[in-house]
């Protein structure tokens, strides 16, 4: 269904998915497969019938399903979840195959058709790339198809992945516009501990300030799952952050949710949509480099929303190119931003505390740039430093 002229509107609470016209649906491996059984056909096929139903009610539906490593198991005489980057890239490779096959014949039997998108952080960080994935996601939808994505994790370096599809599904959901994002996973919501006797669900986070006092567990069962609760959270919360609300439930739920009932966790919108590069510097970017700001670049930078200069710069550290992530730090270490740096670690400390006029007078005209440019900064709430 096309999105009208206004376009899509992020749906206010949970009764709104029951209206809303293009959502993102991410279900996690443990939902689907088990080390030793490798893919739960039931469980497939369950999730199948739940969002083919409301894609033939109009819906357009994104599916970004895990589960490819863990597939890939058994039919490579694999005991368990492979450490190696190499052993689980050959499992995916195997597994990714056996399960778009199964979701083509789930969602076949319903007359509707699937496809495998394989994205790797690149794909959705780089305008170039982004825009083109953008513009073949476009017209699957409007070819009435569900695109099934998971990260390409049979190419993605340590570098560049992202590891978890959680994270993965809200920058889909920023590339598609979707009105909401649904992480399907083995545990019904959010809870204020691991969820265990005595652990209270969570049912709404209206802020990250509803976040404070809660412990937030990794993977709970020893097996599949990759981020737990904690890159389940950081996901809701970058979609949040970038106008689109999110809700966390179990797979189980998966009908329920759709309809709007109040279950599991739902992450109230909290900002205005923004450029996937700046989320992606806020929230995923390894940054490779430290700059120390004196206290006039703190408060250009943090407060009036300034280039930084290199004449502000105190101190580099860290091995880096123009174009990579760094943090940006006052002289007590709290962290004030990220950025894209505009020089090499390199060519750094020969320029610090020097005005641009100076320097492009005694380096050249190239040299007149600022260190970090003010559409590349995103300021942070302060922190410590990463080390
Ligand atoms: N505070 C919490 N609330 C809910 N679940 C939590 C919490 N802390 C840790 N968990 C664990 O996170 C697990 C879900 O993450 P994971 O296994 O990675 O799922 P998936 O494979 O679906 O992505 C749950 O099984 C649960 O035990
Ligand atoms: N891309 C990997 C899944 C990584 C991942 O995020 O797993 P999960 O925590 O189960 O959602 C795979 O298909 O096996």
């Amino acid at each position: 269904m096309a999105q009208d002229q206004y376009g899509p509107q992020p749906a206010a609470d949970r009764a709104g998915l029951a209206s809303a016209r293009r959502i993102v649906v991410k279900v996690g491996s443990s939902s689907l497969t088990s080390v030793t059984g490798g893919i739960s056909g039931e469980a497939l096929v369950g999730l199948a019938d739940v969002l083919a139903e409301r894609r033939a009610r109009g819906t357009e539906v994104i599916l970004v399903s895990s589960g490819a490593i863990a597939a890939g198991l058994a039919p490579l005489g694999l005991a368990r979840r492979p450490a190696q980057l190499s052993t689980q890239q050959a499992a995916a490779s195997v597994g990714q195959g056996l399960l778009m096959a199964r979701y083509s014949q789930a969602f076949g039997t319903h007359g509707i058709t699937v496809s495998q998108i394989l994205l790797t952080a690149d794909d959705l960080i780089r305008r170039s790339h982004y825009a083109n994935a953008h513009r073949a996601m476009e017209r699957l939808l409007n070819f009435g198809v569900v695109p099934i994505v998971n990260e390409n994790d049979t190419v993605a370096s340590h570098e560049i992945r992202f590891g978890d599809n959680d994270r993965l599904a809200a920058l889909v959901a920023h590339l598609v516009k979707a009105e909401a994002l649904v992480l399907l996973s083995d545990v019904d919501a959010l809870y204020d501990g691991p969820p265990s006797a005595g652990a209270r669900r969570i049912p709404l986070v209206a802020s990250p300030l509803d976040l404070e006092g809660v412990t937030i567990g990794r993977t709970g069962k020893a097996g599949v799952g990759t981020g737990g609760m904690v890159t389940k959270v950081e996901a809701a919360t970058i979609a949040a952050s970038s106008g689109i609300p999110a809700l966390v439930t179990s797979t189980a739920n998966a009908a329920a949710a759709l309809r709007g009932d109040d279950v599991g966790t739902w992450f109230t919108a909290t900002g205005k949509r923004q450029p996937i590069r700046l989320l992606w510097l806020a929230h995923l970017a390894r940054v490779v480099g430290t700059l120390v700001l004196d206290d006039g670049a703190v408060r250009a930078v943090g407060e009036r929303r300034r280039s930084l200069l290199p004449a502000g710069v105190v101190d580099v550290s860290g091995a880096f190119e123009a174009g990579d992530p760094v943090q940006l730090v006052a002289g007590d270490g709290t962290v004030v931003a990220r950025g894209l740096v505009n020089y090499s670690s390199s060519e750094l400390p020969r320029m610090l505390g020097r005005s641009t006029h100076d320097l492009a007078e005694e380096l050249g005209v190239e040299y007149e740039r600022s260190v970090v440019h003010v559409n590349d900064l995103v300021v942070l709430r302060q922190g410590p430093a990463a080390s």
